[in-house]
């Protein structure tokens, strides 16, 4: 992937498996957000494809998934109520008892105005209109920015109460790795625009290492 002649990704393969979490991790500027955009149709890759459930991404594969961008931004004239009614008509795919029980999860305060709310609030929204929909595939670009540790627990608990209901495939870029440690089954280790590393967490573990000590290992 090149954008403005820089060389941003390079020789990026990786398959996640079906009804598993993986981990996008690298530092700042590996190219994960980037890398995301191209997986989620926003962005085309200069060469080579990406594969989205056998098909190739774009407009088809769009309504498998559900994708919290970096930076992303919500109408900040509608309450977050408004947003989330917004939503259940915009989405074909949108569970209404699950968006209601995220409500609660989440702590979300349906009346305040989404312009009003402070970053980890509106992160919190987000996580909701993504996760309140039944797609396949969730992609969350640091779904943890700005979100207190009591919240960073409860998004974590979120995403395994979402797993434990069927076999929704996540991938999560984030540089939160101690929240999510026990939830990862495989980690994609992004650095300088490539892959550095796929790791089985399972494996890691028989191995006596933790996420934590194999990204300081891959990156130090
Ligand atoms: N539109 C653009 N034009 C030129 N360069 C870009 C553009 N978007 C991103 N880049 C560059 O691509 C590289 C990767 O950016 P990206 O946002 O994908 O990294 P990241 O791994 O998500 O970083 P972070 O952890 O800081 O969010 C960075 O060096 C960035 O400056």
């Amino acid at each position: 992937m090149k954008l403005r002649k820089k060389e941003i990704l390079q020789n990026v393969t990786f398959s996640v498996k079906q009804g598993s979490i993986a981990g996008l991790l690298g530092p700042n500027g590996a190219g994960k957000s980037t890398l995301l955009k191209i997986c989620s149709g926003l962005a085309e890759p200069t060469s080579g494809s990406v594969r989205i459930f056998g098909e190739p991404a774009g407009v088809p594969t769009l309504g498998k998934m559900a994708f919290l961008p970096d930076r992303g931004k919500l109408p900040g004239w509608l309450t977050a109520g408004e947003w989330l009614g917004f939503a259940s008509q915009l989405y074909p795919d949108w569970d209404e008892a699950r968006a209601e029980r995220l409500v609660d999860d989440l702590r979300i305060q349906l009346g305040s105005p989404i312009g009003t709310l402070s970053r980890g609030e509106e992160m919190r929204l987000q996580l909701a209109s993504c996760l309140a929909r039944t797609s396949p595939l969730i992609v969350l670009d640091e779904p943890f920015t700005g979100v207190d540790m009591i919240s960073r627990e409860q998004i974590a608990s979120s995403v395994v109460a979402e797993l434990a209901d069927g076999e929704r495939t996540f991938l999560i870029a984030t540089h939160d790795i101690r929240e999510m440690e026990q939830l990862f089954d495989t980690l994609i280790f992004l650095g300088g625009g490539r892959v550095q590393a796929v790791d089985d967490v399972d494996s890691l573990r028989e191995y006596g290492k933790s996420v934590e000590s194999r990204y300081r290992d891959v990156f130090s």
